[in-house]
């Protein structure tokens, strides 16, 4: 075993008890020069702690745990590292050896490396999140409550999928700009969420958000409704005037939805108030100046309609200076599973019950639909399916049922979703801990293995995107896929 890991690692030492460092193999040397270290006599004998920055052999000799894979950054760079206590035959600790199983991780571990910077990057924005829900419920409860506050940020916005993380990179970006946004997809894909989340990460985040869906309001109210009615214009219940929503979002976000249902008179009103910055309230005669930045979604053709004389191509131009495409849920099945449970848990919540569960088949079935009411079809068809269960688990029978009854002629499973969508089986603590005691060839192999498995399923086998999403050469996959090591 010794000699094993000695040679294949990328350099091994060893100390004794006392953590002095007792012996080091050729690979080590290397790393002997990025430590400041000129030789290998000026490495014996000392004390680790005194040559190798930030290690954490004195732990693993005092507890006599091993610490079998961790990250080490110092000087000499960042390594994949495991430190192994040495015990004599009476199992007292006697010594630990100190193994660098990758180094430069940040090339050799690339997949998992931007993985987990992904992951890193959600937890942040579930945190920020957190913290901003915290002041929020703080503000609300000093002020009496009324904020318009954003509802989401990026963390809300649930996918890893290559298609999302994209959409959300494009968002990301569109937050630090000022210029308007125009996000582009079908309904239920997620617009207004976005919407939500680019104000949120936005320099505005702390002004308001203020949100209008213009095919929800008949067309007669909706000038009022953008800019506002000056004090004496109509008489009755509005003789006070009212302000409009562009005033609401002062300092802030304005979200317009269904930009695409906007009548033509009013297409031209909003052209000139985002020309000129400023609008006139109805009755006043009087140019307001405003401190808006809009958002505007649509499901609709914006192109065709303008193309068709339906809708401005002067406006089209100046709310399409950010265009975001935001995916159908089927151009990214890969994030069913993630989102099932994401719903399932905030099904739970609300009605005050355990989340329903899914079995591997029902997900498998979930993956294969063709979702055009996208995420609100998908969520629905979950909320159907978790009342009609006794047991509070779903299998794919009882999903088929409901799809049917909901008009949709169920497509077949994604027969290469299940295995991957089955949960690893559980394993107790010392059998996983086993598994590690094992050739690290091995185990890399292993994981590759899974990772090209999944991926492929994810991508419904197609290669190249399965290469792509993996960072590899369509080459090394094939390398990799016809030698399971
Ligand atoms: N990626 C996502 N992760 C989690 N929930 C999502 C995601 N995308 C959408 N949702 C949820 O799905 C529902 C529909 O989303 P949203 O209203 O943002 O879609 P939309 O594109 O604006 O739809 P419409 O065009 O019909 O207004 C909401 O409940 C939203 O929270």
């Amino acid at each position: 075993m010794f000699h094993l890991f000695s040679s294949m690692s990328q350099g091994m030492f060893l100390a004794d008890r006392s953590g002095r460092i007792v012996w080091v193999n050729e690979g080590y040397r290397r790393f002997l020069p990025a430590l400041g270290v000129a030789s290998v006599d000026d490495f014996l004998g000392h004390m680790v702690e005194e040559v190798i920055p930030n290690t954490q052999m004195r732990r693993v000799l005092e507890t006599g745990q091993p610490v079998l894979i961790d990250l080490l950054t110092n000087q000499a760079g960042t390594f994949v590292v495991s430190r192994l206590p040495l015990r004599d035959a009476a199992d007292t600790v006697i010594g630990a050896i100190g193994i660098v199983l990758f180094d430069q991780p940040e090339t050799t571990l690339q997949p998992l490396i931007s993985k987990f910077a992904r992951l890193q990057r959600d937890l942040d924005d579930a945190r920020r999140e957190l913290a901003a829900q915290r002041g929020r419920a703080l503000v609300q409860a000093q002020s009496g409550g009324g904020r318009r506050q954003a509802k989401h940020t990026f963390a809300s916005f649930v996918g890893t999928s290559p298609a999302a993380t994209e959409v959300k990179r494009q968002a990301r970006r569109a937050a630090q700009s000022s210029s308007p946004v125009l996000l582009l997809g079908e309904t239920g894909t997620g617009k207004e969420l976005l919407a939500h989340a680019i104000h949120a990460a936005s320099p505005r985040a702390a002004g308001p958000f203020v949100g209008l869906n213009i095919a929800a309001i008949p067309d007669t109210l909706l000038e009022a409704e953008f800019f506002g009615v000056a004090p004496g214009a109509y008489t009755g219940a509005d003789r006070r005037g009212r302000d409009g929503k562009f005033k609401l979002a002062d300092g802030g976000t304005l979200f317009l939805d269904e930009i695409g249902d906007m009548p033509p008179n009013l297409q031209a009103k909003l052209l000139r108030a985002l020309q000129e910055g400023e609008i006139e309230p109805l009755g006043s005669n009087q140019l307001v100046p405003f401190n808006v930045r809009v958002v505007a979604a649509t499901s609709r053709d914006l192109q065709a309609l303008v193309r068709e004389g339906l809708f401005r191509e002067d406006l089209f131009y100046r709310l399409h200076v950010l265009p975001i495409r935001v995916p159908p849920l089927r151009a990214r099945r890969a994030d069913i599973p993630a989102l099932v449970e994401v719903l399932s848990e905030d099904m739970g919540l609300r009605n005050d019950m355990p989340p329903p569960e899914w079995q591997a088949d029902a997900l498998a079935l979930l993956a294969a639909q063709l979702w055009r009411g996208n995420i609100r079809e998908l969520r629905n068809v979950l909320e159907q399916a978790a009342m009609r269960s006794d047991s509070g688990v779903v299998d794919a029978h009882l999903l088929d049922e409901v799809l049917r009854a909901a008009g949709v002629e169920p497509r077949p499973p994604l027969a290469e979703f299940a295995p991957s969508l089955s949960p690893p089986p559980m394993e107790s603590d010392a059998a996983d801990h086993q598994r590690l005691l094992r050739p690290l060839h091995q185990q890399v192999a292993e994981l590759e293995q899974q990772a090209i498995a999944a991926s492929l399923a994810a991508n419904g086998g197609n290669k190249q995107a399965t290469a792509r999403q993996l960072q590899i050469s369509r080459a090394t996959l094939y390398t990799r896929m016809g030698s399971p090591d």
